[in-house]
């Protein structure tokens, strides 16, 4: 028998986002952001609960978030970027730093952020993942967002 049993909460309404784009593979990005928010929407936030900022590359994500977590406005996060492997180790740098940055922060804060951030071997597998990552990212934000506001309600 399970007891108290929390369910999933898809609702978007009330909910306030914070969404941070790298435009390092600007085309492909720019296209994730756009599926995020098309579902976003379609499970009903609202445009005016939408903060959207874009920074010049995914390293520069980490610090953008915490700024905004010092609004004290958002109830979840998403960071939103592209990182293709190239021929050297850049790609680990950047792809380990800015994840666990962002990991981090998000603990540190006690707020949830989505990480949208692909990291793939090339703009092919870049690309077949934007519609998929989009609304995943949206669902996910929209379920944690309202899981820990109920908890927060507990407490
Ligand atoms: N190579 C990629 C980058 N590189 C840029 C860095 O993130 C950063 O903006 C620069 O080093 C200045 O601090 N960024 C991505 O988002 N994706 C990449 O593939
Ligand atoms: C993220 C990367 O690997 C990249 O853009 C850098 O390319 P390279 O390693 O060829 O300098």
């Amino acid at each position: 028998m399970i007891v108290n049993n929390y369910k999933s909460n898809f609702n978007g309404r009330n909910l306030y986002i914070g969404i941070v784009q790298s435009r390092f593979n600007q085309k492909i990005s720019y296209k994730l952001l756009i599926s995020c928010l098309n579902m976003l929407k379609k499970i009903g936030v609202q445009e005016k609960n939408i903060l959207h900022i874009s920074v010049p590359g995914a390293l520069e994500i980490p610090l953008t978030l915490q700024n905004i977590i010092k609004l004290k406005k958002f109830n979840v996060l998403i960071a939103i970027g592209v990182i293709i492997r190239g021929e050297t180790y850049h790609f680990e740098l950047i792809t380990n730093n800015t994840i666990s940055s962002i990991m981090k922060i998000s603990i540190k804060n006690n707020i949830p952020i989505i990480n949208a951030i692909l990291t793939t071997e090339n703009i092919e597998q870049a690309n077949s993942r934007i519609l998929t990552k989009g609304i995943e990212t949206a669902y996910a934000a929209i379920e944690i967002a309202n899981l820990i506001s109920s908890i927060k309600k507990l407490h």
